[in-house]
């Protein structure tokens, strides 16, 4: 059996500001720093460790991960990080309030930005000062290339082949995975896994800091997936059993 667990950052500035955030880089709050050391207690007490972990190139994953790798005497493992499991790209929201953004847009087109499988939020312009095109973590990536807005179905699309190529075979010669990303990142990877109806996936949030466990078979199909919880408790995650699905 593989192991791969999944973790949401902790809760970020503009998480409790209630702000579009994307792929702007914002740090935790003290609520967000204490959620990942609760992380890595629960990984403790489940008995689970790890090998080799993946997170984004934002800094509220990467801080995420090392309060956990430091709490669970593990900061010496090898980290691999990519902007492919940066937060989905919000465009033109990104700093916006949402509570704001819904009385001024309706709740429906809010939800549908936030939550749809492919509507994309409003793009950003590429000469933007919040455009990552003047970032240099992204120096590497061909502007044409760079997000400019994605739905949740970009955004699983250009995760996909950093797991194809970066963290299944890591899984496949038998490391423990520990993937430190984002709400909707984190997301697209769960329905890839799963095999998640698109009419499913908006009602799936994944909590700040609290480990996401998948237990792969040989070929890295999911045998189980829960969170962890306190005092050893766990919460399986089932899906809707629909026609073209491949969720268990
Ligand atoms: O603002 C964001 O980047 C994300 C995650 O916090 O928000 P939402 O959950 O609304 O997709």
């Amino acid at each position: 059996m593989h192991r791969l667990i999944l973790l949401r950052h902790g809760q970020s500035r503009w998480n409790a500001e209630d702000r579009f955030t994307g792929w702007t880089d914002v740090g935790l709050t003290d609520r967000g720093i204490a959620e990942a050391r609760e992380a890595a207690g629960l990984l403790k007490d489940a008995g689970i460790d790890v090998d080799v972990a993946f997170t984004s190139v934002l800094s509220r994953a990467i801080e995420t991960l090392h309060l956990v790798l430091r709490d669970m005497d593990r900061l010496w493992l090898p980290v691999h990080k990519h902007w492919r499991l940066n937060e989905r790209h919000y465009g033109a929201l990104q700093g916006l309030n949402k509570a704001e953004t819904a009385e001024r847009h309706g709740a429906e087109q809010v939800f549908q930005w936030r939550r749809s499988w492919n509507v994309p939020p409003p793009p950003i312009e590429p000469d933007e000062p919040r455009s990552a095109v003047s970032d240099r973590r992204y120096a590497g990536i061909a502007k044409a290339n760079l997000p400019r807005g994605e739905s949740l179905k970009d955004t699983t699309d250009r995760v996909i082949p950093f797991w194809t190529e970066a963290i299944s075979p890591a899984l496949r010669l038998g490391a423990r995975v520990l993937v430190s990303a984002h709400g909707n990142s984190l997301r697209g990877l769960v329905k890839h896994l799963d095999g998640v109806a698109d009419q499913d996936i908006p009602l799936f949030e994944i909590p700040t800091g609290r480990p996401l466990v998948y237990e792969l078979g040989a070929d890295l199909t999911p045998l189980r997936r829960y969170f962890l919880g306190d005092g050893g408790t766990v919460e399986e995650i089932t899906w809707p059993d629909r026609e073209g699905s491949a969720a268990a």
